[in-house]
């Protein structure tokens, strides 16, 4: 039992760790969270840069980000520590005094920084394309989408990613010891090597990994609970509708008024509508000619279906009438007045957009995503946008799940979160693309009951649908799209029972 007894003087001399502890806690612990933590700030700061720089248009920008990262990323650290610590302890003396320990600091950001880099960048794009979608539709500009939506979103899903990296940082800290730190800036690893020259055995460095230890696990173990609770919510208010059937009820209890059917003229309709021309209109992806000279009008008030086969152009057609996607040749007219001459982000303040995937902003509640761009883009002040966002919450049957994220709704109820989002901007047309075709069938009703009381209100709505029922019943005009043309436009009756082409006979037949 020799070997045992020899173990134990060697690593748990209690007497030695004793001696040291004091100084492991109030020299080495402090500045070892001084040298993690300045460095993951500074980190932070270089990384940022670097992600934005990363994912920039301009190749001028990506090129330095690049080569910066595979530098520092690729040198070992402790080359690094040398290089900065004694390569520029110079001008370090100068600008800092005798001690290296702010070289220290830069070095460890150096490296960070390339790191915290690439995690922001694959942060950032991994944010669904959708996301900035919306953002637009909402008419904010880039800036304002990276700055409120995606950038906060890449930054929720790399916190694990980041805390790991901070304890990175409070590892590599003990490396700094190589530029000779002086003694009172030593950190817990050279503290605790000092005491073991002097006891001979190495109990004092046992105790240092037990401190390493004491920062990095609970930090861990605090990162996942953080980011469950970031990913949720405070939610606890029970999940979404568990029916298809619940929803209906829900929105039957909804505040929307729902005038007399329109052509009944019994009650002024609640919304301006806006009247939309377009003129020979044309759009390519690249070589890819997808609208050929598309002529439509879209009168003030009315609900227009877009139908026709997959890669017709339907949703392109759609998003050039709120230039998400800009066209090639011809021009739309808003009430009168040419959508190409307008700033973008003004023209999606008259022009809503509900997306299939809704596109709700997941880190933000149904009454957060309604009042965003009210105080973002209006600049209502909170009382108001709150007041409104409310009202239109209300409208759609949701005034009960205001504070629940998207997550913890029913894809029926997130589209309606989404058509009370378009709504609160009091847009004049409101562009729908395929909004049920990402949802269950049982959910599918509550979202057209919801639509056509709009459509009946006098919302001017484009809707571009495989919902044949709710075209024929709620359309005012119904438009046939194939390879990128209008191939057929009319009342519902004409499209639906007395169809003229040999295309739309065909299309019908596939789809009734
Ligand atoms: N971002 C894009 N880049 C390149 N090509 C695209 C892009 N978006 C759509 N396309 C192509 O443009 C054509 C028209 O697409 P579009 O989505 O407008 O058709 P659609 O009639 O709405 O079809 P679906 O009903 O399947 O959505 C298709 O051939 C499609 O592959």
């Amino acid at each position: 039992m020799n070997w045992l007894e020899n173990l134990r003087r060697s690593f748990l001399d209690w007497d030695a760790m004793a001696e040291v502890l004091p100084s492991m806690i109030s020299v080495g612990l402090k500045n070892t969270l001084i040298l993690a933590a300045a460095s993951t700030v500074l980190g932070v700061v270089i990384g940022m840069a670097l992600a934005v720089m990363g994912i920039s248009q301009s190749r001028w920008l990506r090129l330095p980000a690049r080569i910066y990262t595979d530098i520092f990323r690729g040198l070992p650290a402790i080359v690094t520590i040398l290089i900065i610590g004694q390569g520029f302890a110079r001008i370090g003396r100068e600008i800092f005094g005798p001690s290296p320990f702010p070289l220290g600091i830069l070095a460890l950001s150096l490296i960070a920084g390339a790191y915290i880099g690439e995690i922001f960048r694959s942060g950032i794009q991994s944010v669904e394309r959708g996301q900035m979608e919306a953002c637009r539709a909402l008419s904010m500009s880039y800036g304002q989408g990276m700055r409120l939506i995606v950038i906060p979103q890449g930054i929720r899903r790399v916190l694990p990613a980041l805390v790991n990296q901070f304890i990175g940082n409070v590892k590599d800290s003990s490396l700094v010891y190589f530029l000779g730190l002086l003694a009172s800036e030593r950190e817990i690893f050279r503290v605790g090597q000092d005491q073991a020259v002097v006891t001979g055995n190495l109990s004092p460095l046992l105790l240092a990994g037990v401190f390493y230890l004491v920062i990095t696990v609970p930090l861990t173990h605090l990162v996942n609970y953080i980011d469950v609770r970031l990913r949720l919510g405070k939610q606890g208010r029970g999940t979404g509708a568990a029916s298809g059937l619940a929803e209906v009820s829900e929105l039957q209890a909804a505040a929307v008024p729902q005038p007399a059917a329109k052509s009944s003229g019994e009650t002024k309709p609640r919304f301006q509508g806006g009247a939309l021309n377009i003129r020979d209109l044309s759009m390519a992806y690249g070589d890819l000619d997808v609208l050929k000279g598309v002529d439509l009008d879209i009168a003030a008030g009315t609900v227009t279906c877009i139908i026709g086969p997959s890669g017709s152009g339907k949703s392109t057609l759609l998003r050039c009438m709120n230039r998400l996607v800009e066209p090639k040749g011809g021009d739309i007219l808003l009430d009168g007045d040419s959508i190409l001459a307008m700033k973008p982000e003004r023209l999606r303040r008259r022009v809503g957009m509900v997306f299939q995937h809704f596109n709700l902003f997941p880190d933000h509640t149904a009454l957060e995503n309604v009042m965003l761009s009210l105080t973002k883009i209006k600049k209502m002040p909170r009382q108001e946008a709150r007041r409104i966002a409310e009202a239109r919450l209300a409208e759609v049957g949701l005034a009960e799940r205001r504070d629940h994220r998207p997550a913890g709704l029913s894809g029926g109820q997130q589209q309606r979160v989404a058509i009370a989002r378009a709504l609160a901007m009091d847009p004049e047309l409101i562009l729908f693309d395929e909004v049920t075709s990402a949802l269950d069938p049982e959910l599918v009703k509550g979202v057209l009951d919801l639509m056509a009381a709009l459509g009946r209100q006098g919302m001017t709505m484009a809707v571009v649908t495989h919902e044949m029922g709710f075209a024929r019943k709620v359309a005012d005009q119904v438009v046939f799209m194939d390879e990128g043309r209008i191939v057929e436009a009319g009342c519902p009756q004409q499209i639906f029972d007395n169809p003229q082409s040999e295309r739309l006979k065909r299309f019908l037949a596939e789809v009734l």
